[in-house]
């Protein structure tokens, strides 16, 4: 396996070298790229490199064609048109930089700040782009022009000003697309801070766009500082410009047309060259793009990023203690609480297991832990302390300096969780430098460290790979050790084995019950797999329809469940299931938040459900000392009751 990637498998649509190296290999983008660089070496080397002095006259030889002594012939005052040409470069190119350079700065920082924080300062930065859009661009450069007297430095930086909204427009749609990647959340969840991200992640995706725009808005720029020099409203004579050569030429067109061609031919193979180049970008990033999107979509199943919580006992001991929890998400038909009135406590070193259909709310409890909820998303009520510190009414700063260190998180689909753009070294690397302030010097030594605690062969030579060349085994070792990199003491691992095959499931259930003995962390494991909670969970949380309904001992829960739902869903599980028998099934469907019935929500799949179960709030009952269930008739499903002889729900 080769450990250097190939430009497809590394970009997403961007790594600047990675962007470059497509464009050379197209044809029309090397004669860009060549025809450019050619111009911009005869400009900047003009003073050792023209034949004249680009002012010097000779009333002898005026308005010749070309010849030996003159290569592109010689204008009304006899001065040699190549050397006015390769130092009228100089001005144009000096130009073109200046309005590229202040569309650059502005536009990627608005379009980056824009997508990336999204709130108020995206509103506030939309509507500036929209007033600066609004703005005429010719009038405004004649107006700056006239204040600062054919100041061609003012004009091409107002110029910069005046078109760095589209760019900003185009940063922020891709930024919005990239902070929705489970890599940007993952390195949230690492506890990297949001400018590292923005600039280490988030940058070097908007890389081919950028290039794109900048090369477009160079041609522009070109024609504009030739046409402001053709209007003699740029640099003045005697100093040599692209466009004041073409006006000195359009005067004598009747005697000596020729002059009109090297002049106009830069500027028109220029322009052209700028053109192209953007085009050969959008098309080299557009195809990069698009083999980055298959493979997203075809490992796409995964790495959300959470754990979830329940009810239970007040332990003073508790690393993680969660009350009350409801959190509301924005919806098609308004705001939907999806999550109501949660407990859950998790001691330091205790394993613990969330179990419940899809949409119970598992991973938006875990978000909320981590603070990391979708966008717009509250947490309604309640709160979320861990070792001590109420985490709902800290800053986001605050969060993000506390995930990584005191909380870190795997998930379902670890390449999701990997930036395909550097290798694992590098990546924890940056993780080990961030929490351990290390010298550099030690830094690699300590990832290796992490690379051989997850128990993979060669350290070294998995460090040099990138994401791509690992398999899904390797990659979830791998999000393991970035997560062991600051010494959690809650690990939060959603659904850690879904996406990978059953040998390689166990394995990592090991692991983690090895790393669990050996670090002493909590772990908070969200699953549908009850073989999982029964592996590696001292207690069980079973959550349904936004509400925790039972939590137990695992080895109780699973002799005798005191809530109808557990008790359903243990007897529908396949790990679980009596051979040659068919496998019972909760007849029904978890109910969408926004349709959840009053009182109990499981009351319309449960055979035990009384008039009181859907009247009203049900609370939490204390059957034992260390159980709990939301449900008032725990005493029935105890002795099995509601089960017919297939051992599904039946109802009354
Ligand atoms: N970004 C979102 N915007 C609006 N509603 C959401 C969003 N994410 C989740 N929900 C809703 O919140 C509820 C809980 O979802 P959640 O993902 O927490 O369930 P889950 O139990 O983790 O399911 P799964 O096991 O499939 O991941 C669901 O009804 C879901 O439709």
């Amino acid at each position: 396996m080769t450990t250097m990637p190939t430009t497809s498998a590394r970009g997403r649509g961007g790594d600047s070298a990675g962007v470059w190296r497509a464009v050379i290999r197209r044809p029309l983008g090397a004669l860009s790229l060549a025809y450019l660089a050619v111009v911009a070496t005869a400009a900047i080397a003009a003073p050792w490199l023209a034949p004249y002095d680009p002012t010097a006259t000779d009333l002898s030889h005026v308005l010749s064609m070309p010849s030996a002594d003159h290569w592109l012939g010689t204008d009304r005052l006899g001065r040699d048109i190549l050397s006015r040409l390769m130092y009228g470069g100089q001005v144009t190119l000096l130009g073109v930089l200046q309005a590229v350079a202040t569309v650059l700065v502005l536009g990627v920082a608005m379009g980056l700040a824009s997508g990336f924080l999204g709130g108020r300062v995206d509103r506030a930065l939309n509507w500036l782009i929209d007033v600066v859009l609004a703005i005429p661009v010719i009038i405004t450069l004649l107006v700056v022009l006239a204040v600062f007297g054919t100041n061609e430095t003012a004009a091409m930086v107002t110029l910069g000003v005046l078109g760095a909204p589209g760019l900003a427009r185009v940063v922020r749609g891709v930024t919005l697309a990239v902070r929705q990647e489970p890599y940007i959340a993952a390195a949230r969840v690492a506890g990297l801070p949001s400018s590292y991200i923005v600039l280490r992640h988030v940058l070097p995706r908007c890389y081919g766009p950028i290039i794109v725009q900048a090369s477009l808005f160079a041609g522009v720029s070109l024609l504009t500082e030739t046409g402001l020099g053709y209007l003699g409203l740029g640099v003045q004579p005697p100093t040599p410009t692209w466009g004041g050569m073409v006006a000195d030429a359009s005067q004598v067109i009747d005697q000596q047309p020729w002059m009109l061609v090297p002049a106009g031919a830069v500027i028109g193979l220029g322009i052209l060259a700028f053109g192209l180049l953007g085009d050969v970008v959008r098309d080299a990033t557009g195809q990069r793009g698009k083999r980055a999107a298959s493979t997203r979509a075809a490992r796409r199943g995964t790495l959300r990023a959470e754990p979830a919580a329940h009810p239970a006992s007040a332990e003073p001991a508790a690393l993680l203690s969660v009350r009350g929890l409801s959190v509301a998400l924005p919806t098609a038909q308004g705001t939907t609480t999806v999550v109501e009135d949660v407990d859950l406590d998790i001691n330091p070193g205790q394993t613990v297991g969330i179990v419940g259909e899809s949409g119970c709310g598992k991973s938006i409890t875990g978000r909320a832990i981590l603070g990391l909820l979708p966008a717009g998303g509250t947490i309604a009520s309640g709160s979320i302390r861990l070792g001590g510190d109420e985490l709902t009414t800290m800053t986001k700063a605050e969060l993000a300096r506390l995930r990584g260190r005191k909380i870190a998180l795997i998930s379902q689909e670890p390449l999701a969780g990997l930036d395909p753009v550097f290798t694992v070294g590098q990546q924890i690397d940056e993780l080990v430098r961030r929490h351990d302030r290390l010298p550099r010097r030690h830094v690699r030594a300590r990832t290796l460290e992490l690379l051989t605690a997850v128990r993979l062969p060669d350290p070294e030579g998995v460090a040099a790979r990138y994401p791509y060349q690992l398999s899904g085994g390797m990659a979830q070792r791998v999000v393991i050790a970035l997560a062991l990199a600051g010494r959690p003491e809650l690990l939060i691992a959603d659904e850690p084995t879904t996406a990978l095959d059953v040998t390689v499931q166990a394995e990592i259930l090991d692991l983690l019950r090895q790393l669990q003995g050996e670090t002493g962390m909590a772990i908070l494991l969200i699953t549908h797999d009850w073989g999982v909670v029964a592996d590696l969970c001292d207690r069980a949380y079973v959550m349904y329809a936004g509400h925790m309904v039972e939590s137990a001992p695992t080895e109780e829960m699973f002799d005798v469940p005191l809530h109808p739902y557990t008790a359903g869903l243990l007897r529908s599980s396949p790990r679980l299931a009596e051979p040659g028998l068919p496998l019972p099934a909760i007849e029904g469907t978890v109910p969408e938040p926004r349709d959840w019935p009053a009182g109990c929500h499981f009351a319309p799949r449960c055979p035990l459900a009384t008039a009181i179960c859907r009247e009203g709030a049900i609370a939490v009952a204390k059957p034992e000392e260390n159980r709990r269930t939301k449900c008032i008739r725990f005493d029935e499903v105890r002795r099995g009751e509601g089960h017919d002889g297939a051992g599904t729900l039946a109802r009354r």
